[in-house]
């Protein structure tokens, strides 16, 4: 029998704002150790949210979220915090990089606020990895924005997190600087069974996932593996009519 392991996994997550909008309806999914799943769906449909819930920046209003076998939502302030920075990396839309901070130590930040000893070779493999092997001196605003987003993922990567969640990475890149960041991440997943989660409005960055999840007005609305784009595109046209 193979043991599947979801590192992280939504049990009919239901998230109410203040204010009345139900932006999660009861979404059970899990997220399965070393792969890679794109979530996607029309404007509003509750992605990041879902995304917010499932690191642990955001509590559910009712169901459970167990990150790394801990029931999240029970958790409160500050363990909540060193839960996430012990087990979750985070790559953004817009790097937020530390700009008065050496790539190097934008790399191991994370760890250093865990008050975790960072694992200095690890860092510097994972520079190498992203091709930014002697670039650790640099500051952010040297960078090209595809060089700032592969700092951001060897710091995402740094401390072994659990999973890894992923907010459109490639939004703010042009198309061959966003392809090379998606092809680092598959490569993450394939070589180092990384765990990645990424909300993505775009077809073809999904289709390096190996699953896509669909969300519709706060529902799951089915899934797609190891989809082409164009059958990405062919679903969303759906869910958006
Ligand atoms: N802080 C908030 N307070 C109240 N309503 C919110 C809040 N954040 C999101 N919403 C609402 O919840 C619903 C889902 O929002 P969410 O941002 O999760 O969707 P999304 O799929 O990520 O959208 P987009 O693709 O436009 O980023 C929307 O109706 C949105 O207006």
């Amino acid at each position: 029998m193979v043991l599947v392991r979801d590192v992280v996994e939504l049990v009919e997550v239901t998230r109410v704002y203040p204010g009345g909008v139900r932006a999660l309806d009861g979404v059970s999914v899990g997220f399965e150790k070393g792969t890679f799943t794109a979530v996607m769906g029309p404007s509003g449909s509750g992605k990041s949210t879902l995304l917010h819930c499932a690191a642990g920046l955001d509590l559910p209003t009712g169901g459970q979220v167990v990150l790394a076998g801990q029931d999240i939502g029970t958790l409160r302030e500050p363990k909540l915090t060193a839960v996430r920075r012990a087990h979750v990396g985070f790559v953004f839309q817009s790097f937020n990089l530390v700009d008065s901070l050496s790539v190097w130590d934008n790399v191991l930040l994370p760890q250093r606020l865990a008050g975790t000893r960072p694992d200095q070779r690890w860092a510097r493999e994972l520079l190498e990895r992203v091709g930014l092997a002697g670039r650790e001196r640099a500051r952010p605003g040297q960078l090209s924005g595809g060089q700032q987003q592969r700092v951001a993922l060897a710091r995402a990567l740094a401390g072994r997190p659990e999973v890894i969640f992923g907010d459109e990475p490639t939004g703010a890149l042009d198309l061959a600087t966003g392809r090379a960041v998606l092809g680092l991440l598959r490569r993450f997943v394939d070589e180092v069974g990384a765990t990645i989660v990424m909300v993505t409005h775009d077809p073809a960055a999904a289709a390096w996932a190996d699953r896509v999840v669909f969300l519709a007005d706060g529902r799951l609305a089915g899934e797609l593996r190891s989809p082409s784009a164009e059958q990405v595109s062919r679903r969303m046209t759906e869910l958006t009519r």
